[in-house]
């Protein structure tokens, strides 16, 4: 049955479904890895996708931009379309010295400004972490294609804000390890653990906070995901 925010039916998602925040980028990611791909919900423009990777179904859908956008739709998926897991594939902003441009993160935990986990468990600051064999299935997809340095896994910040950052956190967090900032992975984590389902995020960098030197393009940050694309995928399938 349709939900609010999904138009499709029960049995039109596979139990794996890659996330996108970018809708034009799930239309990508379905021309250029899923066989028979046919779309399965339009809804406000946020396109999703079903169809087969060597021989098992796979769907990807965009999430739009931001932690309660993510929520919605991954609430409905995973209460109303029988989804087991989710793979955010997103773009992220280096914080650590260590991560540059074209870089993959592996999500294993989430920090978080946002006030969505924090109403989660009364008087608990909840713990967003990412489902421990999703992780480990895309690391070792990732060592297999020779990533080497280019591999990164570790914490990351899910902010709510784009553009305002406080002064001297970007630093603070860096001295803590964290290696990227984007904005939806802490919501992911938050829903999976509500539905006892499975999530991962897969970043590639598309700039830097420390140095804006080699910042992606609009245009590259739509298409520049292959290689965080494949650990995906291999995680999905795992
Ligand atoms: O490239 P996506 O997946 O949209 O992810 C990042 O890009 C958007 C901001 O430009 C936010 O959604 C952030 O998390
Ligand atoms: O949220 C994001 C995503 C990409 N780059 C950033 O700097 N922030």
């Amino acid at each position: 049955m349709a939900t609010a925010h999904i138009a499709a039916e029960p049995g039109d998602f596979a139990p794996a479904v890659l996330m996108p925040g970018d809708p034009r980028r799930a239309q990508r990611i379905a021309e250029a890895v899923l066989t028979d791909a046919r779309l399965v919900t339009d809804v406000r423009g946020m396109l999703g996708f079903t169809g087969t990777y060597e021989g098992k179904p796979l769907s990807v859908m965009g999430s739009g931009m931001g932690q309660p956008s993510f929520t919605i739709y991954a609430t409905e998926l995973f209460s109303q379309f029988g989804v087991e897991r989710i793979i955010r594939v997103g773009t992220a902003g280096g914080i650590s010295p260590e991560v540059k441009v074209g870089d993959v993160v592996i999500a294993t935990g989430a920090h978080t400004d946002s006030a969505m986990n924090q109403l989660r468990v009364p008087g608990v600051n909840f713990s967003a972490v990412a489902d421990f064999r999703l992780a480990l299935a895309a690391y070792e997809a990732g060592v297999d294609a020779g990533l080497g340095e280019r591999l990164h896994a570790g914490t990351i910040l899910s902010r709510d804000h784009f553009y305002f950052t406080p002064e001297g956190q970007t630093q603070a967090l860096a001295g803590y390890g964290t290696l990227c900032v984007e904005m939806e992975a802490a919501a992911l984590y938050g829903v999976a653990a509500e539905f006892g389902r499975q999530a991962l995020a897969v970043l590639t960098i598309s700039d830097h906070l420390l140095d804006h030197s080699e910042d992606m393009s609009a245009a590259e940050r739509e298409t520049r995901f292959q290689d965080s694309l494949a650990l995906a995928v291999a995680a999905a399938l795992s």
